[in-house]
């Protein structure tokens, strides 16, 4: 399934900030046990009515003069105006229209994106209401009051953004192609990836028009079977500031994520897996995507016969959150292991959406306690009633309990691993529910 983007552009101090966290709710995306993911508020999923959405915050730093403002700013839309479907343009009425609003506004008009204007800080609509107005000048279109502070004027303009929406981004994906998304920090070599999938064996490529971004995904076909790249390649736009490169390279990831069923996280040998690597691979994780870890420029490393057990550990130990990823060391360059790349993405894309029947789960969980007790509390004595797989992609399950404080999550843990050791589901996270169920019920 594909979620529509929405990015709000602005320039700073008009509320960006303050409007992503009205909107975002208590949706902000935060993996608890994902250690290392900071809680950036890059991106959020929305549900509004009965659309949902992923919001993206393209601000980030401080500019500290006006020259700097209007280059982030700009820099900003570009970013949008490649990622995003619908552009919230937030203004602020008590600074004014000022000039870098014009230029902005100049550019997001002739990208022919969505976008919805909205001037912020409209805190009592019969005072301010006159000066909104000035913000037709900008030629994008009827300006919005909202007062993100005071949640004034949102639904409105939720509306006029969810009207954007096309057909296309609303319905589910009925394409039954392998859906891979390409992402990593800068630098580690997404690009060459891509390239050399494309060049090698002389396969069969081509663009598919009417893509709903502008990124075009390409179709690559091994050994008979289409497999559809989601290229994020077109979207490559180099800056000198740290931050928001990597705030960039998050973006870029989240909303090629969202579309993917397999994401192949590229990770640097020659760098090693650090702490950009974890939180790109959150992105992923918490999002359910299937997972393949590509220690790339594996052709760059001096190499003994421990070297591969010595990255496996360290990128266990910094990843410990996606102990189910699979590894591969590749090279980009060479092309070692890319045919095994595809074997893994098919394996992987088999388990994301694996089925296991009800009575099978049942035998594994009575053996299971059978072998564990489970935990207790003050005398009480976990039970467990029953469990079922209720969805794929990923999988995921309920287990009926007597009483759901008494599951830990270590016995969780635990039930999990006994899953995976009879059905292996490598490659993808699984979901568990708990669920209270009276004795008497059942
Ligand atoms: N009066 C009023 N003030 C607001 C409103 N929304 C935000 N503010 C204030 O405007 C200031 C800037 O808000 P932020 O949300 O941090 O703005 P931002 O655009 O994210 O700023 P940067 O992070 O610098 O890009 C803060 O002092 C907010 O309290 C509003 O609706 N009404
Ligand atoms: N030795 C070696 N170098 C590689 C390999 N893959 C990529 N590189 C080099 O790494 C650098 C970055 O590669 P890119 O493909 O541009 O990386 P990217 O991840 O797409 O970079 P951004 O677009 O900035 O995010 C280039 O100089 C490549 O030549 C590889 O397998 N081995």
């Amino acid at each position: 399934m594909s979620k529509p983007v929405v990015a709000i552009v602005g320039r700073p101090n008009v509320g960006k900030s303050t409007l992503f966290n009205v909107l975002a709710g208590d949706n902000i995306a935060i993996v608890k046990d994902t250690p290392g993911v900071t809680r950036d508020r890059i991106y959020a999923d929305v549900n509004w009515l009965d659309y949902h959405f992923t919001l993206i915050d393209t601000g980030g730093i401080e500019p500290e003069s006006k020259d700097i403002i209007l280059s982030q700013m700009r820099e900003q839309a570009q970013i949008a105006i490649d990622t995003a479907d619908v552009i919230i343009f937030l203004t602020d009425v008590r600074q004014g229209l000022v000039d870098a609003d014009a230029k902005v506004a100049d550019m997001l008009r002739r990208s022919h994106k969505p976008v919805v204007l909205a001037v912020n800080k409209v805190d009592n609509f019969d005072k301010f209401l006159p000066d909104v107005y000035e913000f037709y000048n900008l030629g994008i279109g009827e300006p919005m009051p909202v007062s993100g502070a005071s949640r004034l004027g949102i639904g409105d303009m939720l509306d006029a953004v969810v009207e954007h929406f096309t057909p296309e981004q609303l319905e589910q994906e009925e394409d039954e192609r392998p859906r891979i998304a390409i992402v990593g920090k800068p630098n580690v070599g997404k690009s060459s990836l891509i390239n050399k999938l494309l060049g090698e064996k002389r396969l069969l490529v081509s663009d598919i028009a009417g893509t709903t971004r502008d990124a075009v995904d390409t179709e690559v076909t091994w050994e008979g079977k289409p497999y559809v790249f989601i290229d994020t390649a077109g979207l490559r736009r180099k800056n000198k500031i740290k931050e928001e490169l990597e705030r960039y390279s998050i973006i870029r990831a989240v909303t090629a994520v969202e579309r993917a069923d397999v994401v192949i996280l590229v990770i640097d040998a020659t760098e090693g897996v650090t702490e950009q690597d974890a939180k790109i691979a959150g992105i992923a994780h918490e999002r359910g995507k299937g997972i393949i870890i590509a220690v790339n420029k594996w052709d760059a490393v001096e190499k003994t016969d421990k070297t591969i057990y010595e990255y496996t550990n360290r990128i266990r130990e910094v990843l410990a959150f996606m102990s189910y990823a699979e590894i591969l060391f590749i090279s980009a360059q060479t092309g070692q292991r890319l045919p095994k790349l595809f074997e893994m993405i098919d394996v992987v894309i088999e388990n994301h959406s694996l089925r296991v029947s009800t009575g099978v789960l049942n035998e594994i969980m009575t053996e299971a306690v059978a072998l564990q007790q489970p935990p207790s509390d003050k005398g009480k004595r976990l039970k467990l009633y029953y469990m079922t797989q209720v969805s794929v992609k990923p999988p995921t399950f309920v287990i009926f309990v007597n009483d759901k404080e008494l599951m830990h999550f270590s016995y969780q843990r635990y039930l999990e691993n006994k899953i995976r050791e009879a059905f292996g589901f490598r490659g993808t996270s699984l979901k568990f529910f708990i669920r209270e169920r009276k004795e008497k019920d059942q």
